[in-house]
This record gives C-alpha cells, sequence and structure tokens, in this order.
C-alpha cells in the first residue's frame, strides 16, 4: 500500500501515519496509512469501535489528527475547511432535520447552506424520491430518511462522497438501489469513501479496501487481493460406497485442509483450479459423480471473519508471551 500511496500523484485523500486521540487519552486510530485515487471507490471496514468513524471524521474536516496527517483534495480538511468543504459530500447517519418539514423544504433549507446546489427536484429524482417531495420528513420511513440523507450529501455536486453506512437500515430493493446510484455516481468521476457493516456491499462495490481492528489498518487491497489470503473451498458429497480414504492423497493434490460431515466432504486450498482439475479428473476416471459439488474462493465475509479470528488468536498469544516475559 505503501508503494501505491508513493507512485500515484492524483490521490484525492491521503493519510500518512494518522493518529486521533481523545479527551483522556483513549487512541482510537494508531498510525494508519492508506490513499485513494481520484474516481476511486474505498471501503473501510472493521468491527464495532475499530475505530471507522474516528477516521472519517478527521477526513471530513470535523476534527483534528493527535498525530501524522490527512490531506482531502490537497488540502489539510480542519484547517483548511473553507478550500474542502465545498467540494466533498458529507452523509450523516441523522439529517436531524425538523422532521414537520416536507422532503423539499428540507433540501431547500440544506441548499441554502451549499455553494452551486442541484436544483432540488434533480437531487430528489436522483435518489428515487421525486414523488415525495410534499411528505413531511417524520412520515417518511427509514429507508426513505437514508435517501433523503444521501440527497443532501449530493446537493453540492461533491468531487468527494463519504457515505457512513449508506444503507443500514434499508430493505434488500432499497440497497440495491442505493448500490446502483454509487455505481453510477463513481462512474461519472466521483471519488467515494464507504463505511459498512455489510461485507457484501464493500466487495461488490469497493475498488480497494481496509479493514481496521484497534485502531490499525489489518488488511488492505483489492478485494479480489484480500480474499485472496484465505484459502478456497471445494465441497461435495462423497458418491455411495466411498469413504474419504478412498479419494486420491489430499496433500498430493494440494488440499490444505479437509472436514467432513455424514457425506459431506470439505476440502480448503490454495491452489483451486488444480485441485478442482485433478479432482474431476479422478472422479471422471473412477465414474463416479461427486454431488452437490461446489467450488469457490473465499468470500469477503470469511476472510473478514478469518482476519478477526487471527487478530484475536495473535492477542492472546501477545498476553501468553507477556505473561511468560513477567
Ligand atoms: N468522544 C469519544 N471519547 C472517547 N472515546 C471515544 C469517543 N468516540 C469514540 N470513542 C472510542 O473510540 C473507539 C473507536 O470508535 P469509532 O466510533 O471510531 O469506531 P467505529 O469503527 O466507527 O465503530 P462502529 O462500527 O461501532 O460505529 C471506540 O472504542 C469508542 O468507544
Amino acid at each position: 500500500m505503501a508503494a501505491t500511496f508513493q507512485e500515484r500523484d492524483d490521490h484525492v485523500i491521503e493519510v500518512t501515519e494518522l493518529r486521533r486521540a481523545y479527551k483522556g487519552g483513549f487512541e482510537a486510530v494508531r498510525g494508519i496509512s492508506f490513499a485513494v485515487g481520484r474516481g476511486e471507490l474505498f471501503a473501510l471496514l472493521g468491527t464495532n469501535g475499530a475505530g471507522k468513524t474516528s477516521t472519517v471524521e478527521v477526513l471530513e474536516g470535523l476534527a483534528k489528527p493527535s498525530g501524522g496527517q490527512v490531506r482531502v483534495l490537497g488540502h489539510d480538511p480542519y484547517s483548511r475547511r473553507d478550500r474542502v468543504r465545498p467540494r466533498i459530500g458529507v452523509m450523516l447517519q441523522e439529517g436531524g432535520f425538523p422532521s414537520e418539514l416536507t422532503v423539499a423544504e428540507a433540501v431547500r433549507m440544506w441548499a441554502g447552506c451549499t455553494s452551486n446546489a442541484r436544483p432540488t427536484g434533480e437531487a430528489l429524482e436522483l435518489v428515487g424520491l421525486g414523488k415525495r417531495s410534499g411528505v413531511r420528513v417524520k412520515q417518511l420511513s427509514g429507508g426513505e430518511k437514508r435517501r433523503l440523507d444521501l440527497a443532501l450529501a449530493l446537493l453540492g455536486r461533491p468531487e468527494v462522497l463519504f457515505l457512513d453506512e449508506p444503507t443500514t437500515g434499508l430493505d434488500a430493493e432499497g440497497r440495491v438501489e442505493t448500490w446502483e446510484l454509487v455505481r453510477a455516481l463513481r462512474a461519472s468521476g466521483t471519488t467515494v469513501l464507504l463505511t459498512t457493516h455489510y461485507l457484501e456491499e464493500a466487495e461488490s462495490l469497493a475498488d480497494r479496501l481496509a479493514i481496521m481492528h484497534e485502531g490499525r489498518l489489518a488488511v488492505s487491497g483489492t478485494p479480489a487481493e484480500v480474499t485472496a489470503t484465505q484459502p478456497s473451498q471445494i465441497t461435495f458429497e462423497l458418491p455411495d460406497g466411498y469413504h474419504v480414504g478412498d479419494l486420491p492423497p489430499l496433500g498430493a493434490l494440494g488440499v490444505t485442509a479437509h472436514e467432513t460431515a455424514g457425506r459431506t466432504v470439505k476440502l480448503r486450498t490454495d491452489e483451486l483450479q488444480g485441485v478442482a482439475t485433478r479432482l474431476l479428473l479422478w472422479a471422471q476416471e473412477a465414474r463416479v459423480e461427486l454431488r452437490g459439488l461446489d467450488v469457490r474462493s473465499a468470500s469477503l465475509e470469511e476472510a473478514f471473519l478469518q482476519i478477526a479470528r487471527d487478530i484475536k488468536a495473535g492477542d492472546a498469544q501477545d498476553v501468553r508471551q507477556k505473561e511468560t516475559v513477567a
């Protein structure tokens, strides 16, 4: 990641050794670095309390780093808020509008504080709220409120869009519609920094992502690079009359681990294509059918859970080492 950071000069967001400590001394962000190129969609993932919001608030210019530095569109977003704010869009968790306002009134009120604002109708059409402009904010569903929040973030035609859990509270259809909109914005050149709890959302949308844990970046890269750190998986049912021992030697096949549950066999491997090919050739020669055959790379969710387990195991090991030293 550091190499990428130095090689490119079109970074819209640059984060270098960022630290953020709260009053009382708790350090929520502990020296993280990453960069986001123009037009890229970068997802920040992490366990609860990992430090995502603490990081994003610094990028939005709402808080000052206690160490390191950040640049958004080439400026320090805190000290040069005047330069940065008009060019970014921030989707807040709750817009906080007087709920008696109608949707159109809320947008017009926000437009009053936004330079070069889109016309109200255009902003509402963009998020699929065109037909709801006369409805009071308090009458919107949770999902519609999230869309209104998004409309407000898009009002100033931002070059950089910060989306903090944009689809929380949306049903499956609303989520897919929001994804389409985010993809369209990205296609038109908007740079997007997204935080989300939905791993499939990051997998589906992000060009690159980072997983935070306890203030640090545990892993970062493209979704494919992150999932490639975890073994792929082949599942099938043993043919009638066969036992696991009747399969070719699993180590020689390239299998790194296996488990069985009844007649179902699950193989893990770092060389999916080779193992699948050898297994299918064996099945063909043995003239047996591998029922329920499922061949797939690790999902981001599996990678995320494994990384969290590895970190916990690492933490436990650290504690044991400290205890031994003590
Ligand atoms: N104002 C504050 N004062 C002290 N500690 C805080 C403050 N705000 C957040 N924290 C702590 O900082 C850590 C990181 O919080 P943060 O909200 O950045 O995490 P997050 O990754 O966004 O979590 P979540 O996914 O749960 O929203 C947490 O341990 C949290 O309790």
